[in-house]
């Protein structure tokens, strides 16, 4: 039972009910299935990682560039029988409109490309990291988001914009203490499919879905491949020799197994010829079984992998010369790649390579009585105007609590604003790493 109290603090002995509190249903404090907070020391780290994207992206001349997360549904509708199509997080909105959050960004920077038209020149270099979502069954506990960072090269139909689009992830992962030895680059050419499946005679729409069971090699049985196959309509003797030619190991031994360099030969010797160039033929290897998993890539297709075989693909990209004319664009050629936040991180925590990062305060500012709470304000401001950082102290506390919170912010020093010392204008500071103490005018204070 409460009693009311009375100004002077003392309480009356009126018997006055609670007010009766309605029972608040305790939400789920927990973020959506799959999806992720980032609190502090997890945000310090994406920060770290999303300005080193950026600062490449910046480093190669790209434009940044955004769009919505939300996409009308029909930009990802693709009937190749890919993976992201079969997760699409995808609903009806109050309007009775079928939309979707984004799977990846390509589909977005295609409708951005062609909405511009011929109000930009080309070529095209632009970059963006967003969030990216999938609705999978949670059977397998997998993440529901993830960032991606993609950069683009519009208007390129030449090698040296799949050569340059290597060499910018090659740049980040030197950035971040990552070697040849520890990543490579599996690199191949969907036109090997492509002159395959015409020798075949497989009609050309099919294409896509034939990519997407090829990219499913290493992720289900043989056998299961081979039947998938077979639906398109290809004899089991061309299986056997399609799956054959993408066992090659080397772009000779393809040449010799298409019976000559055709344009996918042509297209990977002139990449590995400029992968010299830009310094990063380490970096690189052929490998024919690479088709990546998205079935609008119609050239060089390429993927990060871990030397380790422990993670998945790091990152992937490739030519997708088709994409803005299915969506009613021009024919423009283009390519990019799709670089997701959660592989590297395992990447960086196998090999050691995580930054320490920690919350970093060049000032604590604290009056010393709270008659003083507005001149340690001022003090703040005089120093937030400089540029420096400061963490006022918001009310009266103890300089123990003070002491504590300094460190726990690591801040660099300690301002305290006093009655004595304010009369004459100056503030007492403590540089806490070495003890020593001073006092200064606030205007001097740097
Ligand atoms: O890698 C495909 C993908 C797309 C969206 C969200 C997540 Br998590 N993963």
């Amino acid at each position: 039972i409460s009693a009311a109290a009375k100004a002077d603090g003392s309480r009356s002995g009126s018997i006055v009910a609670p007010p009766v509190i309605k029972d608040v249903e305790k939400i789920d404090v927990n973020p959506p299935k799959g999806t992720r907070d980032f609190p502090p020391d997890d945000m310090r780290l994406r920060n770290w990682l999303f300005n080193h994207f950026k600062e490449v992206s910046r480093l190669f001349g790209y434009e940044e560039i955004d769009f919505p997360v939300l996409e009308t549904e029909a930009l990802f509708i693709r009937k190749a029988g890919e993976e992201i199509r079969d997760q699409l997080y995808c609903f009806e909105d109050r309007g009775n409109r079928r939309v979707a959050l984004r799977p990846e960004l390509t589909p977005s920077l295609a409708r951005l490309v062609i909405q511009k038209g011929k109000s930009v020149s080309l070529p095209l270099k632009w970059f963006a990291v967003g969030q990216c979502w999938r609705y999978e069954r949670m059977t397998r506990g997998r993440r529901r988001e993830h960032y991606q960072w993609n950069m683009d090269i519009i208007g390129v139909p030449e090698v040296t914009a799949e050569a340059e689009l290597i060499s910018s992830i090659v740049t980040f992962f030197k950035r971040v203490g990552i070697t040849a030895s520890d990543v490579g680059f599996k690199v191949s050419s969907r036109k090997v499919l492509q002159e395959l499946l015409i020798k075949y005679g497989v009609p050309e729409d099919l294409f896509g879905r034939v990519c997407i069971i090829i990219d499913k090699i290493e992720k289900i049985p043989i056998d299961e491949i081979k039947k998938e196959l077979g639906f398109t309509g290809i004899s089991e003797d061309d299986i056997e020799q399609l799956l054959k030619v993408l066992s090659v190991k080397s772009l000779d031994d393809l040449e010799d197994t298409l019976g000559g360099a055709g344009e996918a030969i042509a297209d990977l010797r002139n990449l590995f010829s400029l992968a010299e160039k830009f310094g990063y033929s380490e970096w690189i290897q052929f490998d024919a079984s690479v088709v990546r998993g998205l079935a609008y890539y119609t050239g060089i297709v390429f993927e990060g992998f871990d030397r380790k075989g422990k993670l998945r693909a790091i990152c992937g990209g490739g030519r997708y010369d088709r994409l803005l004319s299915t969506y009613g664009g021009d024919d423009i050629p283009a390519c990019g790649f799709g670089f997701g936040d959660a592989v590297i991180v395992e990447l960086l925590k196998e090999n050691g390579l995580l930054p320490e990062l920690r919350q970093e305060v060049e000032n604590i500012v604290c009056a010393l009585d709270k008659d003083l709470q507005g001149a340690a304000a001022t003090v703040a401001t005089a120093l937030r105007d400089k540029g420096q950082t400061v963490d006022l102290v918001l009310e009266s506390k103890p300089l123990k609590w003070v002491f504590k919170r300094a460190s726990r912010v690591n801040a660099r020093r300690l301002v305290l604003v006093g009655k004595t010392e304010w009369e004459d204008g100056l503030v007492s500071v403590k540089v806490l790493s070495s003890g020593e103490q001073f006092q200064v005018k606030v205007n001097e204070l740097e």
